[in-house]
């Protein structure tokens, strides 16, 4: 008895396993969506296959029964093309999400039909009825929500079980069917839990290597190349409702100096406090990003010149509120914001020049850039921000 207390007591412990490979709340819809679009494929198919088995199937009843040829006929044109039409509006663009959801139980409910009525129209248990009552749970198994597993599941063992209830029929042949779907049932659960395992774990692993890819380790801040992705659409967008975009290109004061006299871990330390110091000054629509070593660029959608100095003056004493070797540390930033038609690297390059001219004033200090940039590039900006 303790034995089976305790195999019941491990077999919950995995299941327990198993429903903790679920992807977080916050990243689940993605996760189905994703998943989801392999269903819309499957749909599709299956709106491909419906007329053909459907014809192929009168065709047969035509040849062999004809007496119950139009009855089947009817009857299949009852139970397959509604459901069939219903899945197909449910993979226009703007269904309703109800409508979407109920996708998978159409789909169900139409290989359902089809197979119960193929064996009623011929009479009796073919070879096609298992086949076709275990098309649901496949199609349950491509599915990433379990709750349409366990629909499929029932809609599998309706008609096996409502067999037994007929009239006339050989009751150890339906007893032989319904432990074959069992059987099948539990193998494909099986298979089912493994892969979604593995597609869940799959799918968490891309999240991370985005993740990584768009975030600086270091600061927690955008890399340079998410930087660039995001500020291009925000600058377009700005635009279009001619609302003003500033740029503000912060570089830490003598890091170099921190770096040698405290060694390279403490720099990362100051280079971290830094990063938290100028992310408070961000609204909840800004990009912060870092460019490189002690670089930081920040992009103010909605902010003016104006305000854009006032964010420089708040970010400024901030960072001075932060301390290395004793001493506040500083930053300078240079302040630029975007005229009519200019492009990212412009405003960027021009934030740039600013920058140079605040270290230039003594650092610990903001300076505005020119409202156009009033030399031809240089090599060195050019390589840094490009051409356009
Ligand atoms: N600890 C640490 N240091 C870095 C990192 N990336 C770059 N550095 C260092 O940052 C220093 C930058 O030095 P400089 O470009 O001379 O700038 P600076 O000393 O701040 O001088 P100014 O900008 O002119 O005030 C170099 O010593 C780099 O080695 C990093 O990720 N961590």
């Amino acid at each position: 008895m303790r034995e089976v207390s305790n195999s019941f007591r491990r077999l919950i412990a995995r299941l327990r396993v198993i429903s903790r490979m679920s992807v977080p709340r916050n990243l689940r819809d993605q996760y189905y969506h994703q998943q989801e679009q392999r269903l819309v494929a499957l749909a599709r198919l299956f709106f491909l296959l419906t007329p053909i088995v459907y014809l192929m199937f009168s065709f047969w009843d035509f040849i062999v029964q004809p007496d119950v040829a139009q009855r089947a006929l009817y009857t299949r044109l009852i139970g397959v093309v509604p459901m069939a039409i219903i899945a197909g509006l449910s993979q226009q663009k703007n269904a309703p999400g109800y409508l979407r959801e109920l996708t998978l139980i159409f789909i169900v409910c139409a290989i359902s039909a089809l197979a119960a009525v193929t064996s009623l129209s011929v009479g009796g248990i073919i070879w096609s009825l298992p086949v076709f009552t275990m098309f649901p749970i496949l199609v349950g198994a491509f599915s990433p929500r379990r709750w349409h597993l366990l629909v499929c599941v029932v809609s599998c063992l309706i008609i096996p079980l409502s067999g037994l209830f007929l009239r006339d029929v050989d009751r150890i042949v339906w007893i032989h069917y319904i432990l074959y779907l069992v059987i099948a049932t539990v193998f494909t659960l099986i298979l089912q839990f493994s892969a979604e395992k593995s597609r869940r774990a799959q799918f968490m692993l891309e999240i991370q290597l985005k993740q990584d890819a768009h975030t600086d380790t270091l600061t927690g801040m955008l890399t340079r190349r998410r930087f660039y992705e995001l500020a291009r659409p925000l600058l377009e967008k700005a635009a279009s409702r001619k609302v003003p975009v500033s740029i503000l290109f912060a570089d830490l004061d003598h890091f170099k100096l921190i770096n040698d006299r405290l060694g390279h871990e403490a720099g990362d330390l100051v280079l971290h406090d830094t990063a938290d110091a100028l992310r408070m000054m961000m609204g909840p629509e800004d990009l912060l990003g870092r460019f490189g070593g002690e670089e930081f660029v920040a992009l103010l959608p909605g902010v003016g010149a104006e305000d854009a100095k006032r964010v420089a003056a708040r970010m400024l004493v901030a960072v001075s509120g932060r301390q290395a070797l004793g001493t506040p540390l500083s930053i300078s930033i240079g302040v630029s914001t975007v005229g009519a038609g200019e492009s990212l690297k412009n405003v960027l390059s021009r934030a740039d020049a600013a920058l140079l001219e605040a270290k230039r004033l003594g650092r610990g200090r903001y300076s505005v850039a020119a409202p156009t940039l009033d030399t031809v590039p240089t090599l060195e900006s050019v390589a840094r921000f490009g051409t356009t």
